[in-house]
């Protein structure tokens, strides 16, 4: 299997300005991941799981270390790479999975999930096509598709951002929660669907309040626990 991402003594803080001092979110993390490859984060509430997602998608920046992504364009730094290159890593290769979608005025559900596949050179058509497969997949009502997800339930806009984030498979995929407050038939479809886009060759970084869902799934664990060495953070799921 080819190594896809390279996390070496990875530290992320956040400054307190108000308060004049730093809080320190994880120290020195370090692990490698392999295409296929399922890797669940673990830690109490405030561990920094989420922060560390964010931070292996650039949303925020570290304090040290390096993330080196092996990307289609060669390897890639990506706590150091140009903002265009990331804009083009998160169009092509990364994806981030959360709960919450982010609408955009006037835009229907089924152009919002298409859209990622029109990007990729996909005919509207096709794209179209297999938009409403995953739409009619997540359990959004057919009336819906072509109504705006503006004005929809929490679950519904849940299910139409899980079908934009999935439809398209990606090298690797970090996810956040993504099962928070699903219904089941739409918990198994995404379950379903990482399970597909793994033996397709994705690598997945996930944070689950309820890993039962995805136990067979998941390859290793890694524990952000504060104060454990790197190397006791680390179980593999045999
Ligand atoms: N933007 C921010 N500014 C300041 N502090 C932050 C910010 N984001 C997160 N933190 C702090 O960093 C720490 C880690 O937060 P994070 O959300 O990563 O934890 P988590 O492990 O995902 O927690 P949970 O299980 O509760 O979701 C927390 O103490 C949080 O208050």
């Amino acid at each position: 299997m080819t190594t896809v991402l390279e996390v070496q003594s990875l530290t992320k803080g956040f400054t307190m300005h108000h308060l004049g001092n730093h809080l320190a979110a994880f120290d020195q993390v370090s692990f490698n991941l392999k295409a296929g490859e399922f890797l669940l984060l673990k830690g109490q509430n405030g561990a920094g799981k989420s922060t560390l997602l964010r931070t292996l998608y650039r949303s925020y920046v570290a304090q040290s270390g390096k993330v080196i992504f092996h990307s289609q364009h060669g390897a890639i730094d990506l706590l150091s790479a140009a903002d265009v290159d990331i804009t083009m890593l998160r169009r092509e290769e990364i994806g981030f999975v959360t709960q919450f979608l982010v609408a955009r005025p006037r835009v229907s559900a089924e152009a919002l999930v298409a859209e990622p596949l029109r990007m990729a050179g996909e005919t509207a058509e096709a794209a179209m096509d297999e938009a409403r497969k995953w739409l009619s997949a997540f359990g959004v009502k057919e009336d819906l598709w072509r109504a705006y997800p503006t004005t929809f339930s929490g679950g519904e806009q849940q299910k139409v951002n899980l079908a934009r984030a999935l439809i398209l498979p990606q090298k690797l995929l970090l996810l956040d929660e993504p099962t928070a407050s699903l219904d089941v038939k739409a918990r198994a479809a995404l379950v379903a669907r990482l399970a597909q886009l793994k033996a397709d060759g994705t690598a997945m970084i996930g944070v689950f309040h309820h890993p039962d869902d995805v136990a067979h799934l998941i390859d290793r664990v890694i524990d952000l626990t504060p104060g454990l060495e790197n190397e006791e953070r680390e179980d593999v799921v045999v």
